[in-house]
């Protein structure tokens, strides 16, 4: 199974976030997590990545407990957080240039991939310059790119255009085909009805 989770709970404070959650997605689903503002979907994708101890139950990712800190989950697990930044000075072509020295024969680390995010016209800008939604498909892109085998996207549609919303349907139906599992918070009806396969409500 690629990400399991039994009897998942976070408690803040009297109350519980979530409680006796269990998960099994398997390679090439897709899990969408839905719920109104505050109601988990952050925390549980932080519990899932391994940044945040669940108050009970246990989660495995491919066989393994979630950690960050240890290199070959953070070669297994790409993410797309609330706090995940861009290097303000550097251009979309440098981010690029960087990806590739530092996950060499990523498959997916190549200019065309820039070109399908509308980009391609903006590769010598600095990311700072860019406008919210040009940097939202960068940080996107920076996911995929990315070696993975489990995709955390924490709602990647924001800030992003009806076109920009479709491309990213497109990137996780591509995702899904290629094995990978991925787990999405998300309020885009598209990616929650037409391309997950298991949908938790919060
Ligand atoms: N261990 C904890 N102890 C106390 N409070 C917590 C704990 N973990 C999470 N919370 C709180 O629970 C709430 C859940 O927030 P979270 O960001 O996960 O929700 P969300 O569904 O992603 O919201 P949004 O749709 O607004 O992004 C927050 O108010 C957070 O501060």
């Amino acid at each position: 199974m690629g990400v399991s989770a039994n009897n998942l709970g976070v408690r803040a404070g009297e109350d519980w976030l979530f409680r006796e959650l269990d998960l099994a997605v398997a390679e090439g689903e897709c899990l969408a997590l839905t719920g109104s503002n505050g109601s988990g979907k952050s925390t549980l994708l932080r519990c899932l990545y391994g940044t945040q101890r669940p108050t009970e139950g246990q989660v495995r990712i491919f066989g393994q407990a979630p950690d960050e800190r240890v290199p070959e989950f953070r070669r297994l697990a790409s993410v797309l957080m609330d706090d995940s930044a861009l290097f303000d000075e550097l251009s979309p072509r440098q981010h690029l240039e960087l990806l590739t020295r530092s996950y060499p024969g990523s498959p997916e680390a190549d200019q065309e991939l820039f070109a399908s995010a509308g980009l391609d016209a903006r590769m010598d800008v600095p990311a700072g310059k860019l406008s919210a939604g040009q940097r939202r498909r960068l940080l996107l892109l920076g996911a995929i790119a990315r070696p993975h085998q489990l995709l955390l996207l924490d709602e990647p549609e924001r800030a992003l255009d009806a076109a920009g919303r479709e491309w990213l349907v497109e990137l996780v139906r591509a995702a899904k085909s290629r094995g990978a599992v991925v787990v999405v918070a998300s309020h885009h009806l598209a990616l929650v009805e037409d391309v997950a396969d298991w949908t938790v409500d919060l």
